[in-house]
């Protein structure tokens, strides 16, 4: 079996599971976001009274916050309402920050959970060893009710990266050009794991970029098999109370990838589709009229500090803007304490509220129609940030600043020596 299909096993009380095989797992978390008050409707109108394990529910207030209308403001007063109801001890209220941040800051994913959130990049927590996934509103409140859900056993393409990384080439080129290759639909229903020896080169944050971006080819879930990284991450936040599971020799993989790292240089994702891939230097000197750093993709700590070498005394040109997303509370402080923000300010970029902002095109930096913004998050659909017309391109956060740093479409890496650091 693979170490998923161990985690599916373990969690629906069976000694062995197979690909296509409908299971009923115990949930480890379940989580809410904002977007999703439904939830809490399906949860009463399928009969439900009382929350079965509150401990493992999560709240997040991350698309709405702040709020920006009255009525997001009335969703949160009934989610609040709910969590008290409920014994909900986990309300992550506006200042927290986005869901999958959220839930790596505290600890709570883990290797060999089963992580269930109404969002799509819940594929995320495969950074973790995890089994995550998103589901609707409907699958969501069954598990409020029962602590449990139904899942089809994924197969598994496995994606080894071997290589050295080039200095200023970062996960998200990495999964860029993987996507460009293997398109959007490439891994629809299927799990994908990361493997090979380059992963020693990526840490935590670069590896939840990595799986979070599985999701943009359709993946259900995604996977690491945990390491001493893994295991660090977790000590350093107080969890040591998991199981680790290790995918059998003779496991057969839907497919069996090798990408090599090392020719990675900087990519972007053109409008309007995430696989639309490109290397940066087709577009080199375009104007760029929005930097974006933010997000569950490219919105942590070490994004934040690869963008603060970039602009170390710089100002940002006339004609482009710079908006700045912490994915968290905690990336916001870390950040802070390490003088990152600071350096942003000076240089002229505009901080706002932990959460997924405009991101999805909810509020704090939205885009006029005609205008351009290189983005580090995932999704560059028509209208994502605004304007249908608005055209965003995907890229690292390295890229996204180096775009603020001239006003047009730059290669981060001659800002930075070959130790990746500023040069
Ligand atoms: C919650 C939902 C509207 C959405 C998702 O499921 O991913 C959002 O977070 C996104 O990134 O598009
Ligand atoms: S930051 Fe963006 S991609 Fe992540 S959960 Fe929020 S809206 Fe979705």
């Amino acid at each position: 079996m693979h170490a998923i299909e161990k985690i599916l096993a373990a969690k629906a009380g069976k000694s062995s599971v197979h690909a296509g095989e409908i299971v009923n797992c115990r949930v480890d978390w379940a989580g809410i976001n904002d977007l999703y008050y439904q939830t809490v409707k399906s949860f009463y109108e399928m009969g439900g009274e009382r929350v079965v394990d509150p401990e493992h529910v999560v709240l997040f207030f991350d698309h709405y916050a702040p709020c920006a209308t009255e009525k997001q403001a009335d969703n949160h007063k009934r989610f609040r309402a709910f969590a008290r109801e409920q014994g909900i001890r986990h309300l992550m209220d506006i200042n927290e920050g986005v869901c999958h941040q959220v839930m790596a800051d505290h600890g709570f994913s883990a290797p060999g959970e089963v992580i269930v959130i109404t969002d799509s990049h819940t594929t995320t927590h495969g950074a973790f060893g995890a089994f995550g996934t998103g589901v609707g509103a409907t699958d969501l409140a069954v598990i409020l009710a029962t602590g449990r859900l139904w899942f089809k056993v994924p197969e598994v393409i496995r994606i080894n990266l071997t290589g050295k990384i080039p200095a200023g080439v970062y996960a998200k080129d990495i999964v860029l050009s993987i996507i460009g290759k293997l398109k959007a639909d490439y891994a629809v229903y299927k799990a994908v794991e990361f493997a090979g020896p380059a992963l020693q080169q990526l840490s935590i944050s670069e590896r939840m970029a990595l799986c979070n971006m599985t999701t943009e080819m359709g993946a259900k879930t995604s996977y690491i098999q945990p390491d001493a990284i893994t295991l660090q991450f977790l000590k350093e936040r107080g969890r040591q109370d998991f199981t680790v599971y290790e995918t059998d020799a003779d496991y057969v993989y839907a497919a069996d990838l090798t990408f090599d790292v090392s020719e990675v240089e900087p990519q972007l994702a053109a409008p309007f589709s995430v696989d639309n891939v490109q290397a940066l230097s087709a577009y080199a000197g375009m104007h760029v009229d929005q930097a974006y750093l933010g997000s569950c993709t490219g919105g942590r700590t070490e994004d934040f500090a690869v963008a603060a070498k970039i602009l170390a005394g710089q100002h940002i040109p006339a004609g482009t803007r710079m908006v700045m997303v912490p994915a968290s509370k905690a990336v916001l402080a870390e950040c802070l304490a390490k003088g990152y923000i600071q350096t942003l300010l000076a240089a002229g970029a505009t901080l706002t509220a932990s959460g997924c902002a405009a991101c999805l095109g909810i509020h704090q930096g939205l885009l006029a129609a005609d205008e351009v913004c290189l983005s580090s998050t995932n999704r560059n659909f028509p209208g994502r940030m605004g304007s249908v017309k608005g055209r965003i391109y995907l890229g690292s956060p390295a890229s996204v600043a180096a775009a603020a740093r001239n006003g047009v479409v730059t290669d981060p890496r001659q800002y930075l020596d070959e130790k990746g650091e500023q040069a």
